[in-house]
């Protein structure tokens, strides 16, 4: 079966797109991996699938496949290219559009820079949520935050927990081009007190308005950027009184803006989207 995909990035995090309205996308994990590898397919972290809304007042439906082939609950940086795909594909003549995802409405908005902010809503931040299994275990209090010991390859270390529609594990780091992400991110992702596993930031923090990021993602391994992991790490570091909105965020594909008002405020994400290419995939 052949199907047509476009190739797209935001700050290096990228996504083979498709447009499931026009065309039928019902894949298997092994088919999603396929489109995923970097050898024999396509390659990206995440296949991004387009569809007709079904709630009224709501303009798409978007779906987010991990690398692994496993469907998840919502990609910052791929809500800015989604907004990009519609809009350069003419499927919609707005500028800001209600998506809905497995874990609710997204409202991104392209500016008039060309640059997308995505309203992600609020930070969900009771453990059971997350979800993240606090049972038994002593929070070390910072600021407003709780933060959670957890034993990781033989070292304990101090975690923010919390979901912005998907699971984040947060750690501060004194320096992220030296953390050990590789080593310790698989161990994290799979951790027994997160039963869905987790994406595992890595932060340093510059100034009260710049960070340096690393993810270890969920079902896709470290990316070059990570929109939820921004968003969960400002809000973190924000909470645990270190930094202050807006955030500035390096990553290592380029550099994402997050404010935060605090409480149940909504966490906005802005950066860039970009078309790398379009193609068509016999799978
Ligand atoms: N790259 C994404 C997050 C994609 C999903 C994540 N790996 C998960 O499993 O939750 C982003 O930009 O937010």
């Amino acid at each position: 079966m052949k199907i047509k995909f476009t190739k797209m990035h935001g700050a290096g995090n990228d996504f083979v797109v498709l447009d499931a309205i026009h065309q039928a996308i019902e894949f298997t994990p092994a088919q999603w991996q396929l489109l995923a590898d970097r050898r024999f397919g396509v390659g990206a972290d995440q296949m991004l699938v387009i569809e007709r809304a079904q709630t009224p007042g709501v303009d798409f439906r978007y779906r987010i496949f991990n690398a692994d082939g496993g469907e998840v609950e919502q990609c910052g940086n791929g809500a800015r290219a989604f907004v990009k795909f519609v809009i350069d594909k003419g499927l919609t003549d707005k500028r800001a559009i209600r998506v809905e995802t497995m874990s609710g409405v997204i409202e991104p908005a392209m500016q008039q820079d060309g640059r997308i902010t995505v309203d992600m809503g609020a930070p969900i931040l009771a453990p059971a949520q997350v979800p993240f299994d606090a049972t038994g275990l002593q929070a070390v209090a910072q600021g407003e935050d709780r933060l959670w010991p957890l034993r990781v390859n033989g070292k304990t270390v101090l975690f923010s927990a919390l979901s912005m529609g998907n699971p984040h594990a947060v750690q501060i780091v004194d320096d992220a081009d030296a953390a050990p992400v590789e080593q310790d991110g698989p161990t994290i992702e799979h951790h027994v007190r997160f039963p869905k596993r987790v994406n595992a930031g890595f932060m340093q923090v510059i100034d009260r308005h710049h960070v340096k990021l690393r993810v270890f993602e969920r079902g896709a391994g470290e990316t070059l950027a990570c929109g939820t992991g921004a968003c969960a790490a400002v809000v973190a570091g924000i909470r645990r009184g270190l930094l202050d909105s807006p955030v500035a965020v390096a990553t290592r594909g380029g550099d994402l803006s997050i404010a935060w008002a605090g409480g149940d405020a909504h966490v906005l994400l802005t950066g860039p989207a970009v078309t790398v290419f379009e193609g068509e995939i016999d799978i």
